[in-house]
C-alpha cells in the first residue's frame, strides 16, 4: 500500500498511540477493542438471525469469523460496520459508537460487503478512484493509490473493461482495493478469497499480513478453516447467531484443529446417503 498522508491515517496513528499511552499508564488492564459488540440482536420476521451477541476483536489482531451457512455472520458484519442497523446493542470501532456516529466510525473501516452492490459501469481504476474521493481524499492522493492498488491487486491488465464485466473474483478484488483505499486501521472483509485464483489470494495474503504487523486490525469471515487457521490469530465461531467460542486460534482450536473444534461446536451431521436417483442413468 502506499504511504498514507490523509486524515484516515491519521486517525489509524492516534488509535496507536491511545493504546500505547494506555498500556504505559496501566490505567486499564486491557487495551481498547478495535471492534466491539454487545448484546448484538437482529430479527427478520420471526427469524432471529443475531442474538445477543457480544465479540471483542483486539487491536491488531487477525480475526477470523466462522460459522455454518445461515449463523448470522454476514448480518453481524454489516451490524457492525454500519450497513444494517441493530434491533438490540451496540458496536463500537476504537470506542467510538457506531450507531451514535456514523462517520467517525467509517472513517476508521474499510470493508468488503457480502454480495455488493456498485457502481459497476465504471472501470476498476475509476471505480477505486471514486471511491478514495467519496472517502474525503484528494485526487493528487487517491490516483497514486488507486492505481498502485490495481497494479498490486493484479487488475491492471483489464485496463477500460467495465466492473460488471469482470470476473467474480476481479470483483471481488477491486472491492477490495476499495475497502483499502482510504488507509482505514480496521478492514472488515466478509469472504474475501473466495472466487480468487491461489496468486491473487497470496498476494492479499500478504498484504493483509503486513496491515496487521503494521498496527492494523483485519476481520475476515470465511468457510475455508485451513485458511483461518493459517492467517488469523483470533476467531470466533458463530452458531445461531451467538458467539459459540472466541480467543486466539490456539485456545479456540484446543489442542486440535480447527475444523474439529468448528464440528464438535456446531454439532453438524454430515450426509452421506440420499438422492439415490442421482445417476447418470436413472431420469
Ligand atoms: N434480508 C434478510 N431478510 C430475511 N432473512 C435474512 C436476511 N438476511 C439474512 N437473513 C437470515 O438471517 C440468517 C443469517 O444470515 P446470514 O447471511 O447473516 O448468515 P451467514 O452466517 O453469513 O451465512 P453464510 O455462511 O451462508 O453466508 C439466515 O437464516 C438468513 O436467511
Amino acid at each position: 500500500m502506499p504511504e498514507g498522508d490523509g486524515r484516515e491515517q491519521g486517525t489509524a496513528q492516534e488509535d496507536q498511540a491511545a493504546v500505547a499511552t494506555t498500556a504505559r499508564s496501566g490505567q486499564r488492564s486491557q487495551p481498547q477493542a478495535a471492534l466491539q459488540t454487545e448484546g448484538l440482536v437482529k430479527t427478520f420476521g420471526s427469524k432471529v438471525a443475531v442474538d445477543h451477541l457480544d465479540l471483542e476483536v483486539p487491536v491488531g489482531s487477525f480475526y477470523g469469523i466462522v460459522g455454518p451457512n445461515g449463523a448470522g455472520k454476514t448480518t453481524m458484519l454489516s451490524m457492525a460496520t454500519g450497513l444494517l442497523r441493530p434491533d438490540a446493542g451496540r458496536v463500537r470501532v476504537h470506542g467510538v459508537d457506531v450507531w451514535a456516529d456514523l462517520p467517525a466510525a467509517k472513517a476508521r473501516l474499510g470493508v468488503l460487503p457480502d454480495g455488493l452492490r456498485t457502481f459497476d459501469r465504471l472501470n476498476g481504476l475509476e471505480l477505486v478512484t471514486y471511491s478514495g474521493l467519496l472517502r474525503g481524499l484528494d485526487r493528487d492522493i487517491v490516483v497514486p493509490r488507486a492505481t498502485e492498488l490495481i497494479q498490486v491487486l493484479g487488475l491492471w491488465e483489464a485496463g477500460t473493461t467495465i466492473v460488471a464485466d469482470y470476473s467474480a473474483g476481479m470483483r471481488k478484488k477491486v472491492h477490495l482495493a476499495c475497502a483499502m483505499v482510504h488507509s482505514p486501521s480496521i478492514l472488515v472483509l466478509d469472504e474475501p478469497f473466495e472466487a480468487v485464483d491461489p496468486i491473487s489470494a497470496q498476494t492479499i495474503q500478504t498484504i493483509l499480513r503486513n496491515f496487521a504487523e503494521a498496527g492494523g486490525t483485519v476481520v475476515v469471515s470465511s468457510h475455508v478453516m485451513a485458511t483461518v487457521e493459517r492467517l488469523c490469530d483470533h476467531v470466533a465461531i458463530i452458531n445461531a447467531g451467538r458467539v459459540a467460542v472466541a480467543g486466539t486460534t490456539e485456545e479456540v482450536a484446543a489442542g486440535g484443529t480447527l475444523e474439529e473444534r468448528f464440528t464438535q461446536l456446531v454439532g453438524g451431521e454430515v450426509r452421506t446417503q440420499g438422492l439415490s436417483w442421482l445417476q447418470p442413468s436413472s431420469r
